[in-house]
């Protein structure tokens, strides 16, 4: 599903965020990324889905070939790939169905077709009945649910998630868990960076530790790491 061969990235001010990364994740695998803040857990995630660029090596995202994909390909490979922030980034001027179709009216999917699957995904994250809200009317958990309503909605065979829980209190964060657990155990690959030891330690599946731009650790149900 993901395969990266010494990928090197180096930004404009001349930061090397990853220093010759080389990982292979499976189809329906769970991986956490975990590290200390700046190791490059945020920019191996954004190569996935190619908000930024490896500067050398090799990186495929289902056969897509990252490095060499052109921009107007992107969206063609953002499809295969649900992504969900810390900040849930949902458009405040949408209701919460809006938010969810967006993804799917920009693939011109009939109406019909779109009604079901959104209602499907909202009863999935259990905010059917919050269907006509608006993103400021909702909690923090709220909002975390239709960014992963939206995020699946297309059907993704991977969900990328910088940081998902870091926004939320203990418990709110233990729902939205549940959800990735949900999701993966029905197929889809799950990749998530976080800093959340609790989770990483109870909630065990491989873990890939990063630390100055190079994977350190990777252990299949392994434990977050570090003192937290
Ligand atoms: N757009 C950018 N331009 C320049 N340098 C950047 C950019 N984004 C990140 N960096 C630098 O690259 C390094 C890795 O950053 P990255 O955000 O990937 O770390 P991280 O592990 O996700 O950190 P955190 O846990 O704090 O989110 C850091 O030194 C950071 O300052």
């Amino acid at each position: 599903m993901i395969q990266m061969k010494n990928v090197y990235k180096k930004y404009p001010n001349g930061i090397v965020a990853l220093n010759g990364l080389n990982v292979e994740i499976e189809q329906g695998e769970f991986v956490y990324i975990v590290g200390p803040s700046g190791a490059g857990k945020s920019t191996f995630i954004k190569m996935m889905y190619r908000e930024e660029r490896p500067s050398s090596g090799q990186m495929f995202v289902d056969d897509i070939d990252i490095a060499t994909l052109k921009n107007r390909k992107v969206p063609m490979l953002r499809r295969q790939i649900g992504v969900v922030f810390q900040d849930f980034k949902l458009l405040t001027k949408l209701n919460v169905y809006e938010n969810v179709a967006f993804a799917l009216e920009v693939i011109e999917e009939k109406p019909e077709a779109i009604k079901k699957r959104v209602m499907e995904v909202l009863d999935l994250v259990g905010l059917k009945h919050k269907a006509k809200m608006f993103p400021d009317e909702l909690s923090g958990g709220e909002q975390q649910r239709v960014s992963i309503a939206r995020s699946i909605v297309n059907m993704p065979k991977v969900m990328i998630a910088d940081e998902p829980t870091g926004n939320l209190d203990p418990e709110t964060a233990w729902d939205i868990m549940n959800l990735f657990e949900r999701i993966n155990k029905a197929g889809t690959t799950v990749i998530m960076a976080t800093h959340n030891q609790h989770i990483v330690n109870t909630l065990r599946h491989r873990v890939i530790a990063i630390e100055g731009g190079l994977i350190v650790r990777d252990v299949a149900g392994g434990d977050y790491g570090y003192e937290g």
